[in-house]
């Protein structure tokens, strides 16, 4: 099980230490939460942001950025030239975005792919492209806010992924992201999630640390 801390959660005045404190705390990845505001009602961070924090850890740490986006094909090279290793975007922008030619524009920049889906959309939105991505990201919770509660219902749309991958011997990760914690990780883990993003259990846990090892060990 891959634990990723959600930056989100950190303290914003100390973002290239907490960027390090998560690694150094046993984080296998850092996850990016980019928001602009449109997409979700909520603005974060960008690409600048993402570049200092892979200033801030090193070439070799793992920088995972989930784009709550609406023109992703416009801005991903932003993050490809930041310094990111997976950038993950919204299966609900299929319509208006060529989700394949981002998802395949992404790859060839030489970063992988994921595609996300809220807790409202039907894991089916993603079955076009589940050949062409590196992971699903299943949300857990309304993206937007950090601290909110998981949503449990979801977990059905991951054991679907999971028996699709497996059926059709495909191997993308599946991701879950949203109010996870101690309790909710065996949940997760017995769905068929291999990654899952922590905030606020991990960031603001007395040690984090404990709270890594405890999801990881679900
Ligand atoms: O993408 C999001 C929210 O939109 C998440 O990554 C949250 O930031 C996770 O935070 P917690 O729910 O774990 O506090």
């Amino acid at each position: 099980m891959l634990i990723a801390p959600s930056l989100l959660a950190a303290d914003f005045t100390q973002i290239g230490n907490e960027a390090r404190r998560a690694f150094i705390a046993g984080a296998d990845w850092l996850h990016l939460d980019v928001m602009d505001g449109h997409f979700v009602d909520n603005v974060s961070f960008g690409p600048d942001v993402c570049a200092a924090v892979r200033r801030a850890v090193g070439p070799t740490a793992f920088l995972d950025a989930h784009l709550m986006i609406t023109a992703p094909d416009h801005y991903y090279p932003r993050f490809v030239k930041a310094g990111v290793n997976l950038i993950c975007i919204h299966a609900e922008l299929d319509g208006q975005v060529d989700l394949s030619a981002t998802l395949r524009g992404i790859r060839e920049a030489g970063v992988q792919c994921g595609l996300a889906v809220n807790p409202a959309t039907p894991w089916e939105a993603c079955l076009p492209y589940l050949e062409a991505v590196d992971m699903v990201l299943v949300m857990s919770v309304v993206p937007g806010f950090g601290g909110q509660s998981f949503m449990g219902e979801v977990l059905d749309k991951v054991r679907a992924l999971a028996a699709w991958r497996k059926e059709h011997g495909a191997s993308f990760l599946i991701q879950m992201d949203g109010g996870i914690g101690a309790e909710q990780a065996p949940l997760c883990r017995e769905a068929g999630a291999d990654c899952l993003v922590a905030g606020s259990s991990t960031f603001r846990a007395k040690s984090m640390s404990d709270a890594i090892m405890t999801m990881r060990n679900a």
